[in-house]
């Protein structure tokens, strides 16, 4: 039996959401690049892979006005210079995304799903403009029923709308839903959703190990999640 079948009591979900940044690509070094090119027109200094690792998670928005103060809080940032920057980040991050990658594993696990006639959908905080060009650029178009951006909706994750949205869609219930993530916020509002969440240790949590959060299951690839396991039942 596999991961995901014990998961489910022996069967199989029938939907399945996925997280984007962190889940299924690493994108963090094309983020950084922006926001350092963003941070360089606006005359600072660079912030750097590292820093800004832990700052992917809750949008551009806030990745931005994080950039700005330097950290994870952002309360102190003024509106104005928030919109200046946000445009110029946006402006940067769609010149190219040369130096994101598929995680190893994903493309094998997808095929898996979708051959069973499993529902696929992506949940990114991410706004909406940039899923779409980002997954044919990596071969990835195609297996997703539904992408919903940090902008699709009035709510981004941790909130459980966008789960409830594409629930709704699919017309499955959170019982036969699973989310796949690397965050507090893909954990939390798979929890809010009663809804399964397994999580990557390899993503972004803010600096933090996503077994803190209490997911179902933390794997370090997604081929672990459908490898037949042998004595496991
Ligand atoms: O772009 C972000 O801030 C995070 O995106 P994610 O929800 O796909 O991890
Ligand atoms: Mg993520």
């Amino acid at each position: 039996m596999t991961r995901l079948e014990q998961l489910f009591d022996g069967t199989l979900p029938r939907l399945v959401m996925f997280d984007l940044d962190g889940t299924l690509m690493d994108s963090v070094p094309d983020l950084a690049a922006a926001v350092d090119k963003m941070l360089m027109l606006l005359g600072r200094k660079p912030a750097g892979i590292e820093r800004v690792r832990d700052w992917v998670g809750n949008g551009s928005r806030v990745l931005v006005r994080r950039a700005l103060a330097g950290g994870l809080q952002h309360e102190g940032v003024a509106n104005e210079l928030a919109d200046e920057a946000l445009a110029l980040f946006m402006q940067a991050y769609s010149g190219g995304h040369a130096l994101t990658a598929v995680y190893p594993g994903v493309r094998d696990c997808l095929d898996w799903l979708r051959e069973r006639d499993i529902k696929l959908a992506i949940i990114t905080n991410k706004p909406a403009q940039f899923i779409e060009p980002l997954l044919e650029e990596k071969g990835l178009a195609g297996y997703f029923q539904w992408l919903i951006g940090g902008d699709t909706l009035p709510q981004q994750k941790p909130d459980p709308a966008a789960l409830f949205y594409v629930m709704d869609k699919a017309d499955v219930a959170p019982a036969d839903a699973l989310f796949i993530g690397d965050s507090r916020n893909d954990v939390r509002a798979a929890k809010a959703a009663g809804v399964p969440c397994v999580a990557l240790s390899y993503g972004y949590n803010h600096g933090e190990p996503i077994v803190n959060e209490a997911p179902a299951l933390v794997l370090d690839d997604l081929r672990e999640l459908v490898a037949s396991v042998p004595g496991l039942r």
